[in-house]
């Protein structure tokens, strides 16, 4: 939306990157203006609006507010009885009026985040082809290089844009390849940077990268809306991804670029490339990295053990295990004060081949190298066999990302108990059926001593009726956050500094520093302060590190929260102000033409 801005020079505001919104500017009217999600307020037209816009005898009599619609679309919500149904129900609402969308999910975001996130939004994925009503997003193919950066111009909202997720579709929420579907993953990460962290709807852009399928199911089903070909690798590949990266940082170059569900092959190749180019993250390694390490931090206070002295053994390392290694490995090298090589030695992987070891030779991945162990070490040790090398390892720490469903066994998680006071055992594989175990099984076969999180929302467990909350370790609690702070300090680049500050700030929030059973992890309901601090804490870091390019960002801590806070956007109903088309600028007009829509 345009704002208009009334604001005095000492206004803190006037040194803002996000613009204020008293107002906002709107050309529409009529009927297409009801039908534009991004300024429609339905019943709650006000009298004058009504008359201004042209809307009188478009809408019922009677005029409500904001509460009454939320109310009235809470009630819609739970006529729906399966998750998918009340999913397409949340989407069509998105799709007619954003505000009423984010003002329901805010109020019950508990309730209903894993219906617009995982697990149900990889159902929705999956059946994006079937389910399909209108476009949300913005759609490339790599049949079509040439036309990528008039598309990207033409599908944004804004001139300027903020936050920008892209997926290639390959590995989406743990069920593999989507195809174009996975449109659904970039425009659900969105919904929750605005959700979590208050990032304006209007100044962000999901983005698909159609480049092919190699799922079959989908190439065979008539009405599969993506590119009907096996996914282009290789060269061409990386030309496309390319082409896209230079049209973001020509089109809108203070957006941060945010990289979802890339395949394997690709999602650390294209961070490595990227992240000197631009401001950019990959969400899968570096957010989870970043949110799993600071599960791992409360759970060793809550042993009252250091970082570097856990052993951690990650099983399915692949993008997420990867990111995990590294930032734990960080973390304990800067914590120990030794190097990196010495610190991944207190980090043990496993993948397909069982626990990697030196003589897997060219199996080993570039991400995976920094933490083969050597031949030796395993001798005697059947190496496919967890239960085995858990023998040999003796881990305190225990994490899972191999979609593996079921993989830690009884016998896994009694062993892990035999060698330690507390296992931390993070079963992370989404969506919830292939989490590598159930908590309340994890906390019945380690007799209640485990310390658990996992990546899909799960209820509260009891053992001998003592009830622990398990912790939602998904980087949902932590990338918006993350986002915010690079977009408000127009940061360069997120610096590995930046990272580890917003896994102490995130950290430090945990509910088990003052009562261990309490969740290692701040509850979910918690998110949008949380999301605010992690902010301040990335914005402070990119000052010192010298990335941030906002000036005149507050130093004073409360002033830093409350700079944060004011550039937040809230789910309120704005007084719309009347524009004439011909001067208004593009956010202002709405879609128009051919615009596809966001
Ligand atoms: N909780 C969270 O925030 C996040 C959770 N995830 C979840 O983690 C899982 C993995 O995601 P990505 O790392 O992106 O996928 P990926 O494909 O990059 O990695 C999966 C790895 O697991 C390995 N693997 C598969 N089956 C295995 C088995 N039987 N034994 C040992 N290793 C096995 C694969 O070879 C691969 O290296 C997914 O379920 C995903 O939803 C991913 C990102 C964030
Ligand atoms: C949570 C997430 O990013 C994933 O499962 O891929
Ligand atoms: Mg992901």
């Amino acid at each position: 939306m345009s704002e208009t801005r009334i604001q005095t020079q000492d206004d803190p505001r006037s040194k803002s990157p996000i613009p204020f919104h008293d107002q906002v500017e709107c050309a529409l009217e009529g009927r297409v203006l009801l039908n534009d999600p991004q300024f429609n307020k339905g019943s709650a037209f006000t009298i004058e609006e009504r008359q201004t816009f042209k809307l009188n005898g478009l809408l019922p009599t009677a005029i409500h507010s904001l509460e009454d619609q939320t109310k009235r679309a809470y009630e819609q919500y739970h006529s729906y009885e399966l998750p998918i149904a009340k999913n397409q129900f949340l989407q069509s609402l998105r799709d007619q009026n954003e505000v009423l969308f984010y003002r329901l999910l805010s109020d019950h975001l508990k309730e209903m985040l894993s219906v617009i996130y995982t697990p149900t939004e990889g159902d929705a994925i999956k059946l994006y082809s079937h389910l399909f009503r209108r476009p949300e997003g913005c759609f490339l193919d790599i049949e079509h290089p040439d036309e990528v950066d008039d598309i990207v111009n033409q599908c944004a909202h804004h001139d300027d844009i903020d936050y920008i997720v892209v997926t290639d579709g390959e590995e989406i929420l743990g069920i593999g390849d989507q195809g174009v579907g996975s449109i659904g993953i970039s425009t659900a990460k969105l919904a929750l940077m605005t959700l979590c962290a208050g990032i304006y709807p209007n100044r962000t852009l999901g983005v698909v990268l159609d480049c092919g399928t190699d799922n079959e199911d989908l190439l065979q089903d008539g009405l599969y809306l993506g590119l009907r070909q096996n996914r282009v690798r290789g060269a061409r590949y990386d030309q496309f991804v390319d082409i896209f990266v230079k049209s973001v940082q020509k089109n809108f170059p203070k957006a941060f670029l945010h990289f979802e569900d890339f395949g394997l092959t690709n999602a650390r190749r294209l961070l490595e490339v990227y992240r000197p180019q631009l401001p950019c993250f990959n969400d899968d390694i570096q957010g989870t990295g970043a949110v799993t390490l600071a599960a791992v931090t409360s759970a060793a206070w809550v042993c009252k053990l250091k970082l570097n002295d856990l052993r951690v053994l990650i099983y399915g390392a692949g993008s997420a295990g990867t990111g995990i290694a590294d930032q734990v490995r960080d973390a304990m090298a800067e914590m120990g004060n030794v190097s990196a090589e010495e610190a991944a030695k207190n980090i043990w992987l496993v993948d397909k081949p069982g626990i990697l070891i030196s003589s897997l030779g060219k199996k080993i991945t570039n991400g995976q190298r920094p933490y083969v162990r050597s031949n030796d070490e395993f001798d005697g040790v059947e190496h496919t066999d967890l239960v085995q090398v858990i023998r040999r390892v003796k881990p305190h720490v225990l994490i899972g990302t191999s979609t593996h469903s079921g993989a830690f066994t009884q016998n896994v998680i009694e062993e892990i108990t035999k060698h330690v006071d507390n296992p931390i055992v993070f079963p992370l594989s989404n969506p919830t059926r292939l989490a590598e175990a159930q908590p309340k099984d994890i906390f019945k076969w380690s007799n209640g001593k485990a310390l658990i999180a996992t990546g899909s929302p799960f209820e509260p467990v009891t053992f001998e009726g003592r009830k622990y909350i398990v912790a939602e370790c998904n980087n949902a609690m932590i990338y918006p956050g993350i986002g915010l702070g690079c977009v408000l300090s127009r940061a360069s680049m997120l610096s590995d500094s930046m990272l580890i500050s917003a896994v102490h700030a995130l950290a430090a929030l945990s509910p088990a520093l003052k009562d261990a059973d309490s969740g290692l992890l701040p509850d979910v309901g918690d998110v949008r302060v949380v999301s605010m601090k992690v902010a301040c804490a990335v914005v402070r870091r990119a000052v010192e590190d010298g990335v941030a390019t906002t000036q005149g960002i507050p130093r004073d801590e409360a002033k830093l929260e409350a700079w944060v806070k004011m550039q937040m956007w809230d789910p309120v109903y704005r007084p719309l102000k009347k524009v004439d088309p011909a001067y208004a600028s593009r956010d202002a007009k709405g879609k128009v033409g051919s615009k596809i829509s966001q």
